[in-house]
């Protein structure tokens, strides 16, 4: 099966620091594939550089492709129209806005807004159509930065750390959503909790000094506690709480 994104010897330099020094890895075109590394590695650069939101000044080299589009040279609305969808580490909701104003936002002019798939996904955010976003926990705030992507087509979702911060009843809540989502549409998402790992990535990718130190089956790497350490900081048998189960601490940072 063709990869649905190839990167190829991506380079990002930011601030005279060379952060990616040429990283290359592909994405399968169904499941979710992980990228992991130790804090400061370079996932979120990496995710930042597919979607074409990388920090001005900063300098990208290197070709990424979605199926036969090339992404670099083009703008993030661009890609997120082509169907490249990112639900950013932050959430980035509207505060200030309601639930369904937030969603209304997301709506792409010219398509239907897959509002039964949202609300099927995430009653929540239909019973609370009328509360601000910003009071809304963070559970209920990721789920609501990926019901907005989750309103348009995608052909690809960049999904960076969905459970950072979250209590491990709502990181359990989060992996059920993203392994459903996945379902339908492929996934490249940066997730520390290892646990969440184990039960939703089929493919990994590990990123050590600016490259790829690792690529292959994503459950095989857990496996191997002594490589998940070495790359990670951090062995597999640490994050072995299910995230089925509620008890997702896996990870080197366990929230
Ligand atoms: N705008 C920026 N200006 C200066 N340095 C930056 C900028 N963005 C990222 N960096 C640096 O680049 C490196 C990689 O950051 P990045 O956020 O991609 O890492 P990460 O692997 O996602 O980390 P974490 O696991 O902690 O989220 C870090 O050393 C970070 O400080």
């Amino acid at each position: 099966m063709e990869p649905v994104l190839n990167v190829e010897n991506l380079s990002v330099r930011i601030a005279g620091l060379h952060i990616l020094q040429g990283v290359s890895f592909t994405v399968a075109p169904t499941g979710v594939t992980v990228l992991l590394g130790r804090n400061g590695v370079g996932k979120t650069t990496t995710l930042r550089a597919i979607v074409g939101l990388t920090p001005r000044g900063g300098e990208v080299r290197g070709t990424v492709r979605m199926g036969a589009q090339s992404l670099l040279a083009r703008p993030t609305h661009r890609l997120v129209r082509g169907g490249l969808g990112y639900v950013p580490e932050d959430r980035c909701v509207f505060a200030g806005l309601t639930v369904a104003e937030n969603l209304r936002l997301a709506e792409r002019r010219g398509t239907t807004p897959a509002y039964d798939k949202v609300y099927a996904l995430f009653p929540e955010l239909d019973r609370r159509g009328r509360q601000r976003a910003g009071s809304l926990s963070g559970g209920q705030q990721q789920m609501l930065a990926i019901g907005r992507v989750l309103l348009n087509d995608n052909r690809l979702l960049l999904v960076d750390e969905p459970t950072k911060g979250l209590a491990p009843k709502v990181v359990t809540e989060v992996a059920e959503v993203l392994e459903r989502v996945a379902e339908s549409v492929p996934v490249l998402l940066v997730e520390q909790n290892l646990a969440v790992v184990r039960r939703l990535a089929r493919d990994a990718v590990v990123l050590a000094a600016g490259q790829v130190a690792w690529a292959g089956d994503a459950q095989q790497l857990l496996l191997e506690t002594a490589l998940t350490k070495s790359l990670l900081g951090v062995g597999s048998a640490e994050g072995h709480a299910s995230a089925a189960s509620g008890g997702a601490t896996g990870g080197k940072d366990a929230h």
